[in-house]
């Protein structure tokens, strides 16, 4: 055991370092028996009777390994099974039934994992409004509701069917619930075919928008020379004491917001962004059908979004937006454009204009209505992201702190240790859990993404009129 747990300031519990940890050591490994899995989901849960009927007969894309039992059909969404089998074992755990040996582990679990989730809709509508974060709201509480639906019935036949324990509600409460504690807890293992898991005691780690990508959980298979289970490696040598953290994947602080319930400034958050939504428009586009499949040839689909940086554009943006902008005169030229642009990376003069410059100009555009979507002003989100930060900045967390007692760590609880880094610094602090179930607090939080999407936006308005300006003088300057 090279990891204790830990009160950790804003990140609620965490993992340290029991003593000094060389860089590359195994500080964590969990076995596939230690592991909610889809299949162990669909297998231990009540309505698995039900879930064996529905299983498609035609076999599974296989993710066994030697450590791993093989992966049969799954009757339903791997999110979907995940969540009956959460809601099932706290129904199970709320009446004082406590036969699962994950009882333990559910009981650890946070009543209010803090995701958009448990906004009230209107209040996510309005604080999202103008933000890209507003689609992606929409889409997890699409999944979810999509998710329930589907469940639904099928709960409803299984307690016909006598299934389901009386004891155990299944209620809707007990869905939404687990939809957040898989929001903010699932893991996707890459090395296991992306599947997705929740993997007790190792999702006690906390996220740091500093940690390198490659500083994540994943399944090392045995057959590779791997340890042959999840497995997390020291990214960088550890002293005894130090919270180690992981990377949930390069997030902006809107997405972690959403989907984990808190909020890094967005200032220090390397991975912080606008997400652009470009799109193929059927219906002003005539030639939109073959943009679609010019765009599919070069495997691209016909709606991307792609995130603008303070740092610059991404990769690709201007030549998809040169190809979504043009109107050739002769519509086959559609697929000319298309290998020029996205193989050959360079803009043509499309009947006598030049492609680059359309992109430019568009792209613009977009940043001035972009800008203009936000109900707030500027001035107005800076005073509010600021009046936040004076708030929390020198408190600490609210909260049982001994709640990590009763957390399954084998070994008793070392001392506090200071407040972690991730927790404050000079652009901002952040907004943990806790604080964010505070709505004013949460609206404090999206102003301070508003405030750097906007700046994100302007950046980008102002270096696409630069470039702009320098394309004309170069076309200026052949002409001559
Ligand atoms: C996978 S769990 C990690 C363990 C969690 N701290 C706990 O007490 O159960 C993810 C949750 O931890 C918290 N968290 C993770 N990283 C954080 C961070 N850098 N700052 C604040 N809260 C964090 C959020 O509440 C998030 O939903």
């Amino acid at each position: 055991m090279q990891l204790l747990l830990r009160q950790c300031g804003r990140e609620g519990r965490g993992l340290v370092a029991d003593r000094p940890l060389p860089r590359g050591e195994a500080l964590l490994q969990l076995p596939d028996s230690l592991l909610i899995t889809p299949e162990r989901a669909a297998e231990e849960c009540c309505m698995a009777p039900l879930l064996r009927r529905l299983s498609p007969t035609s076999p599974s894309s296989s993710t066994a390994t030697a450590t791993t039992p093989p992966a049969l059909p799954l009757p339903l969404p791997e999110w979907s099974l995940l969540a009956l089998y959460l809601a099932e074992l706290r129904g199970r755990l709320a009446a004082g039934d406590r036969s699962s040996r994950w009882s333990p582990y559910v009981a650890m679990l946070p009543q209010r994992p803090g995701t958009v989730l448990e906004w009230p809709a209107k209040e996510a509508r309005q604080l999202l409004r103008g933000s890209p974060l507003l689609r992606l709201a929409d889409s997890i509480s699409s999944a979810a509701a999509a998710s329930w639906a589907e469940l639904e019935p099928l709960i409803a036949q299984a307690r016909a069917e006598g299934l389901i324990p009386a004891h155990v509600p299944m209620s809707k409460a007990d869905l939404d619930w687990a939809f957040g504690v898989l929001l903010s807890r699932c893991i996707r293992l890459p090395g296991r075919g992306e599947v997705q898991v929740l993997a007790p005691w190792a999702d006690l780690l906390n996220h740091d928008v500093a940690a390198d990508a490659g500083c994540h959980l994943d399944w090392e298979p045995a057959a590779r020379g791997g340890l042959g289970g999840l497995v997390l490696r020291a990214d960088r040598p550890y002293a005894a004491g130090q919270q180690v953290f992981v990377s949930y994947g390069p997030k902006s602080s809107g997405e972690l917001l959403l989907s984990y319930g808190f909020c890094p400034p967005p200032a220090a958050n390397p991975h912080q962004d606008y997400k652009l939504r470009l799109a193929v428009d059927p219906a002003t586009d005539p030639l939109a059908e073959l943009k679609t499949q010019a765009l599919a040839r070069h495997g691209l689909p016909p709606v991307l979004e792609l995130p603008l940086k303070l740092e610059g554009l991404p990769e690709g943006l201007l030549q998809y937006l040169a190809l979504i902008t043009a109107r050739p005169k002769v519509a086959q030229e559609t697929f000319d454009l298309a290998s020029l642009l996205f193989e050959e990376g360079t803009f043509p003069l499309l009947d006598g204009a030049d492609t680059l410059e359309a992109a430019l100009r568009e792209l613009a555009v977009r940043c001035t209505a972009a800008l203009k979507e936000y109900p707030t002003s500027m001035e107005a989100d800076q005073a509010l992201a600021a009046g936040a930060v004076a708030a929390v900045a020198n408190r600490p967390p609210r909260g049982p702190r001994r709640a990590a007692a009763a957390a399954p760590s084998p070994l008793p609880l070392p001392p506090p240790q200071p407040a972690s880094t991730s927790a404050g610094g000079a652009d901002g602090v952040t907004l943990g859990t806790e604080d964010v179930s505070n709505s004013n607090l949460r609206a404090a939080a999206v102003a301070g993404i508003r405030v750097r999407e906007r700046q994100i936006l302007q950046r980008t308005q102002a270096s696409s009129a630069a470039q702009l300006m320098e394309v004309r003088r170069a076309a200026r300057a052949r002409r001559r």
